[in-house]
Order: structure tokens, then C-alpha cells, then sequence
């Protein structure tokens, strides 16, 4: 993995106006939305595997926090369970809700312990059971697991969640279902998991999800593991990855329903062949309403914080799957309780080139750094280039001039020619735009984002639901004072210091 480091944030300035909401939702009224008739779909030919996003590499920043407004609604997340590089010294303690004084372990370590009761459709580890030796953990696991697949359904404390269909695997049948785990079967590898296709001994094809990562102790490791079970099982939706099983046998697997074309990343970046504009856009919308769904729609908001082309799978028909992350997942895919507008996490870790500013100058993490991220997929989508070329460019920084003047032409995939839909393509431009706002209130939420994507002409209504549209307290940052030069300026320092 190319270029991780620390590096220190920098101090933000300049001044710009800014564009009132209003007349962000103007310019939407104007983008045309006619629809033009439908285009024949290409059948597209065996994809193939290669990951090839590793020009977007991931990158590790650490941040030093003084103070943060809005502490009622918001909390801050120390980085003692990230990965970190060099001797930055620890954030110093915050104030949290109504002044009163939490450190960050503290208030990381509550939340773990909420999170970890909370996440469970089978009934996961207490807290406090973290703390046990390991042969007592799993123990205690799979006896949870076994009582979850006794009961009917399991009544956690606000909600009610039906019985789970997953299996818990031996390590022999998923040895067996991969050929020993076969490097023939190895279908991808990211940073913290390898994936393997299998098949099961009922003739179902899988994809088998080894975590590979081994760098924090043990007890940790599964109590990520369970958290990250806790929130797969939590989600029920179509764009959203979903879970056949798991073992805890011999090191931890998730098994995932195998999806036929790999990541997005692969088939955009990694064929020959030109992938349709039709399955480009369909791919964009499926993305835009799996995000919504876990912004807004699922019974606890989560924030993924990794959205890149990578950890969007596609199914066999092309349908987009959010995947969900192995690693951290309350420092990754975030559960964002109700109260709080936003969260502070420190170090910060993510794919470059689909960094939002407030994130990687400050660790701020909220739906709008996901909007964001959203932002940069449908740049890559629209353009066909990465989000980190192979000259070090962001395509924030190349397409914002295009974006501004309304350059079609320059700045659609030039391997399309003419075969994209003009109306769509002027949609997924201006969503593009929206979403990549320096600003994060001047992004639009993910519902407000699919409407614009789908050309959907709903009244601008400014007090729509929105998780996404929770009014961001964002004073301590400065953003509102902060150009989209000065980010454009800062983004390019941040990719020197990183890619050095
Ligand atoms: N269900 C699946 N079906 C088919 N291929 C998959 C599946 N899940 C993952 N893959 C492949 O494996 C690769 C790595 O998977 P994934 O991104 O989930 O690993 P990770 O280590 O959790 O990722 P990250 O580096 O983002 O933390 C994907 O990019 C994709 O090519």
C-alpha cells in the first residue's frame, strides 16, 4: 500500500461567499430533465479481478484537536485503536455534553460498550466480557450464538430485530469450500481482509471474508469482529452487503453472498472494454439509495466513512452493494447516535482522493463526509479516471474547473463518445458538483442527492427530513471561512506530503 504517513493538519483561511442553499437548489431546477430514450445494453464480458484501485491509496493522518463546538451533539473517538505512525502525542481531553469532562478513552470506551449491547441481533458480548481471556470470549460467543439460534426473535433494548439466518461455519467446511483456501479462489484482498470464493457443500456459490489483519490483541479483534457482525446484521437492504454466515473457528470469516462482478473498481478501471453509461447510472443511483438507507433508513443511522469504488460490489445484473467494512467498525462504519450532529476521530484513516476537507483537516466525521465521498465515486463514474490518477491528481481538482463551466464534453468518460444519455449525464454532473461542496452544509443529505440524481422534481422543501441535513455546528473548523482554493491549495499539500 502506497504512501501512508502523518501528517500534521493544516491551519485552513481565505474567505469566499457563499451560495445560499436557495440557490443551490436553483441551479438543480434548472439542470433538464427530459428523458431520452432508452440505449440497448451492451452484454458485458467476464470482468476481470484485479483490483486495480490501488491508485487511490489509503492514508493514515493524525491530528491534534483543541476544542470542538456543538459538544452536545457531537463526541470525539481517540485513535488508540487505529492504525498511527510516528510520535504525534494523544488528543488531549474534550468537553462532551453540558461541560462535563470525558476523556477520549472514556468516551470511546462507552461507546464501544454501548455500541457492543446495542449492535446485537444474536445477543453479542457485554462490555465488560471484552476483558476475558479468549478461550472464555469465544466460548461465551458461541453460546450467544447458539441461544440467538433458539430464539425466535431477540428483543434488544429499543427494538426488536427478527431471528438472524446466518450459519455459524466450522473452519473445516469453509476450508472445504475453498479448496483449502486456495490462492486460485482468491477473488480480492483489501487492507485488512482476504477474499476467497467458495462453494458450500449445498451448491451455493460465496465469498469468504478472512480477516487478515492481526495487529491489535485478540480480545479487541473480536469484539471489532462482533461489531462488525452487530451492524451487518442490522442492515436489510438491496445495495447493502449481505451476510450468509461467519466463523470464529481458527481466526475470524465473514461468509458474504459472492458477488458475480467484484468491486467497481475492477470493472471501471480494471477492463478493457468501456463499461456502458446505462450500468454506470445504475450503479450511481443503486449507491445514492444504499447510502440513504444507512444514513436515514436503517433503525440506527451509521456513516460507512469508506465509500470509494472498491468497496462497491456489483452483482451479476450490475446491482451496486455497499460493502461493509471489517476493520474498526465504530471507527469506520459509524453508528452516529441521535443526538449527535457529528463525531471527531483522531487519527484519521481513509482512501485518498474521496477525503472530505472537514474530515481530513479535523477528523469530523458526519453523513456529509459520506455525501462527499459519494461526490468523488459519481466523478469517477461520469469521467471514467480514478480518484487519485496515476500523476498524483485528485479528480476533485481536475473536474471542479469542468464541473463550473458545465463541460460535458471534456469531462465525460472520452471512451463513451456519444453513447451516454445527455440528460442523465447533466444530472449526475450536477449531483457531482453539489456533493463535493468544500462546505459540508452546502452539500445536499443522501435523500436530497438521489432526488437530484434521479431528476426527481420535488419541492425544495429546507426543513426535509435529513439526518443529513442535521444543521452541522461547525464553527471550530472555519470552514464557512474557507475558499474552495484554499481546499483545492490544501488537498494538493496533503497529497504531496502523503504521496512523498
Ligand atoms: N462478496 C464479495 N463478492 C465478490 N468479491 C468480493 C466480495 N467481497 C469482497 N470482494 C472482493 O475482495 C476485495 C476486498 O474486499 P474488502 O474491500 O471487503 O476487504 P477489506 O480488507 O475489508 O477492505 P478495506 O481495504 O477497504 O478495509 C474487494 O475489493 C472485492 O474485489
Amino acid at each position: 500500500m502506497e504512501g501512508e504517513s502523518v501528517v500534521q493538519a493544516p491551519k485552513n483561511g481565505g474567505k469566499e461567499e457563499m451560495k445560499s442553499q436557495l440557490e443551490v437548489e436553483k441551479e438543480q431546477e434548472e439542470v433538464e430533465i427530459k428523458i431520452s430514450g432508452e440505449e440497448n445494453e451492451k452484454k458485458q464480458k467476464e470482468n476481470n479481478k484485479k483490483d486495480n484501485d490501488q491508485l487511490s491509496p489509503r492514508a493514515v493522518l493524525e491530528i491534534h484537536i483543541s476544542s470542538t463546538s456543538d459538544s452536545d451533539n457531537s463526541s470525539i473517538s481517540s485513535g488508540e485503536r487505529s492504525r498511527s505512525f510516528g510520535s504525534s502525542p494523544s488528543p488531549s481531553p474534550v468537553g462532551s455534553g453540558g461541560g462535563e469532562e470525558l476523556s477520549f478513552k472514556n468516551l470511546f470506551d462507552q461507546m464501544k460498550r454501548k455500541s457492543i449491547r446495542r449492535l446485537s441481533t444474536i445477543p453479542l458480548l457485554g462490555g465488560y466480557e471484552m476483558l476475558l481471556p479468549k478461550k472464555n470470549i469465544k466460548r461465551k460467543l458461541l453460546a450467544r450464538i447458539r441461544s440467538a439460534e433458539e430464539d425466535t426473535i431477540d428483543c434488544c433494548h429499543d427494538f426488536v430485530v427478527p431471528k438472524p439466518s446466518w450459519r455459524s461455519f466450522s473452519l473445516d467446511e469453509l476450508a472445504q469450500a475453498t479448496d483449502n483456501f486456495t490462492p486460485d479462489n482468491l477473488i480480492g484482498k483489501g487492507g485488512h481482509a482476504e477474499v476467497y470464493k467458495g462453494h458450500l457443500q449445498d451448491g451455493q456459490v460465496v465469498a469468504v471474508k478472512k480477516i487478515t489483519k492481526k495487529e491489535k490483541n485478540d480480545e479487541n479483534r473480536v469484539g471489532d469482529f462482533l461489531s462488525e457482525l452487530g451492524i451487518i446484521a442490522h442492515i436489510n437492504n438491496t445495495n447493502a452487503a449481505k451476510l450468509i454466515g461467519f466463523s470464529v473457528d481458527g481466526g475470524l470469516h465473514l461468509v458474504l453472498q459472492y458477488l458475480h462482478h467484484g468491486s467497481l473498481a475492477s470493472v471501471l478501471h480494471g477492463r478493457e472494454e468501456c463499461l456502458d453509461w446505462k450500468i454506470r447510472y445504475k450503479v450511481a443511483v443503486g449507491v445514492a439509495e444504499g447510502l440513504c438507507y444507512l444514513h436515514c433508513d436503517c433503525q440506527r443511522r451509521i456513516i460507512h466513512r469508506d465509500i470509494t469504488a472498491s468497496n462497491i460490489l456489483l452483482t451479476e445484473d450490475y446491482e451496486p452493494q455497499i460493502s461493509i467494512q471489517s476493520r474498526f467498525p465504530l471507527e469506520t462504519s459509524l453508528w452516529l447516535p441521535e443526538k449527535w450532529v457529528h463525531h471527531i476521530v483522531s487519527p484519521i484513516e481513509g482512501t485518498f482522493g474521496y477525503m472530505a476537507p472537514e474530515y481530513f483537516m479535523h477528523g469530523i466525521v458526519h453523513e456529509k463526509t459520506d455525501v462527499f465521498a459519494f461526490g468523488v465515486l459519481l466523478l469517477e463514474l461520469i469521467t471514467g479516471r480514478r480518484a487519485v490518477d496515476s500523476s498524483r491528481q485528485s479528480l476533485v481538482m481536475w473536474a471542479k474547473p469542468m464541473l463550473e463551466q458545465n463541460n460535458i464534453k471534456e469531462l465525460a468518460d472520452p471512451s463513451l463518445g456519444d453513447t451516454y444519455d445527455v440528460v442523465e449525464m447533466k444530472r449526475a454532473m450536477f449531483t457531482a458538483s453539489t456533493c463535493i461542496h468544500h462546505l459540508p452544509n452546502m452539500r445536499p443529505n443522501m435523500i436530497r442527492a438521489v432526488q437530484l440524481l434521479k431528476g426527481e422534481n420535488v419541492p425544495i422543501d429546507m426543513k426535509q427530513k435529513s439526518t443529513g441535513g442535521r444543521a452541522l455546528m461547525l464553527d471550530a473548523c472555519d470552514l464557512e471561512d474557507y475558499s474552495s482554493t484554499t481546499y483545492l491549495k490544501d488537498l494538493n499539500r496533503h497529497m504531496q506530503l502523503i504521496m512523498e
